[in-house]
């Protein structure tokens, strides 16, 4: 099709096709080029989002970094426990049996929490590594498998 604006008009007076902006009113004989496709950012990969708005579930162990929330004063499970806890929270989650939000605001061992896990908006650069890898990869709509940081483990939701 035409690129935005360009509409196909028949010369009256040549009985000839000529192409006219509507936007701009410029008209020429030529069938106007649709522009190229946008290219790719510098990296080469596919165009990495500038920023994620992202939800979490932290299950913490007794090797995180902080093993305490507002949750429980000191945390003792072992990572193990903690995959396994995340695991059916994932399954619940998937299986419709529970949303999210409902699992995060009651289950999850960071202040996120308050807010149904929301962390809000955040760019590369703000989140322990394992953890941004894994929000960044992820679709919107989109639910990771367990992700592991010096914090404990999680899953992400991507909202947007
Ligand atoms: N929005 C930001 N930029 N806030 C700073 C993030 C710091 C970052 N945090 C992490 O990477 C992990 C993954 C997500 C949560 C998190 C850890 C901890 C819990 O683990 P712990 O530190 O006890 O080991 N929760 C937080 O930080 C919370 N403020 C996240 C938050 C809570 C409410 C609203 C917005 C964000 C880091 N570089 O450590």
């Amino acid at each position: 099709e035409l690129p935005a604006g360009w509409e196909k008009r028949l010369s009256r007076s040549t009985g000839q096709h000529y192409y006219l902006n509507v936007y701009t009113k410029e008209s020429q004989w030529d069938r106007p080029e649709k522009p190229a496709n946008p290219p790719a950012t510098g990296n080469g990969k596919t165009d990495d989002p500038e920023e994620v708005h992202c939800s979490h579930i932290l299950v913490k162990h007794s090797g995180s970094r902080r093993p305490s929330s507002w949750r429980e004063q000191t945390i003792t499970r072992s990572k193990e426990e903690a995959l396994e806890l995340l695991k059916s929270y994932r399954e619940q989650i998937v299986s419709g049996e529970a949303t999210f939000g409902s699992l995060a605001a009651k289950y999850s061992d960071c202040s996120s929490a308050k807010r149904n896990g929301d962390l809000g908006p955040f760019k590369r650069g703000s989140m322990q590594k394992p953890f941004e890898e894994a929000a960044f990869a992820l679709k919107v709509g989109e639910l990771s498998q367990t992700v592991d940081t010096d914090s404990g483990v999680h899953i992400i939701y991507r909202a947007a």
